[in-house]
């Protein structure tokens, strides 16, 4: 092994958030405003999607939730973007001379139909990170009308990274 370059090695991380419905709010998911009864309840645009993303990244190379970088209640993340939460996350791992690989995820929803929204989701997201479209998965599932999600009070999102990291 050539001892002048480093020794990449994959790491993982993973992610999950959940917001409660509240009326007057927009849905946002993905950066992409979807039309519903509801949007989700935050002190920032409430993109659970996005936060469950960032905590996967930021999770993958060691690093503190967003409630470090995003402290809750901050007058500064008043209704912010979550796609801005994401583009931090991506700059810290190139700041630790990583490189994003790729990023997964599941919304839980029992309505509305996301799916439709996917491939906007993708690309938004992308570009938030720095990834092709084709680097970001986005799933949904109801959840059989079992549970908080189930009863329709919220939306849940789950999510995974990779990144590869000079060891
Ligand atoms: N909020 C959602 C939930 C589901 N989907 C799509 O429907 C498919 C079936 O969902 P089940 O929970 O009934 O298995 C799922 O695979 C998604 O394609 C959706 O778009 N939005
Ligand atoms: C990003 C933040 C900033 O207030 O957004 P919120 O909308 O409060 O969302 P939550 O997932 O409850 O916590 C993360 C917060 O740090």
């Amino acid at each position: 092994m050539n001892s002048s370059s480093p020794n990449w090695i994959p790491l993982v991380g993973t992610g999950y958030d959940v917001h409660q419905f509240a009326e007057g709010r927009k849905l946002i998911l993905g950066g992409v405003e979807i039309p519903h009864t509801h949007g989700l309840q935050g002190h920032s645009d409430a993109d659970v999607l996005c936060h469950a993303i960032a905590d996967a990244i930021l999770g993958a190379v060691g690093l503190p939730d967003i409630g470090h970088y995003f402290p809750p209640g901050d007058p500064d993340c008043k209704d912010i973007s979550s796609l801005k939460i994401l583009e931090k996350a991506a700059s810290l791992v190139r700041e630790l001379g990583g490189r994003l690989c790729n990023v997964d995820s599941a919304l839980v929803a029992e309505a509305p139909k996301v799916l439709p929204h996917a491939e906007a989701m993708k690309i938004n997201i992308g570009l938030a990170l720095g990834l092709p479209p084709k680097r970001v998965g986005i799933k949904a599932t109801t959840n059989e009308t079992m549970g908080f999600v189930g009863r329709g009070e919220g939306i849940a999102a789950l999510a995974s990274a990779s990144v590869m990291m000079p060891d």
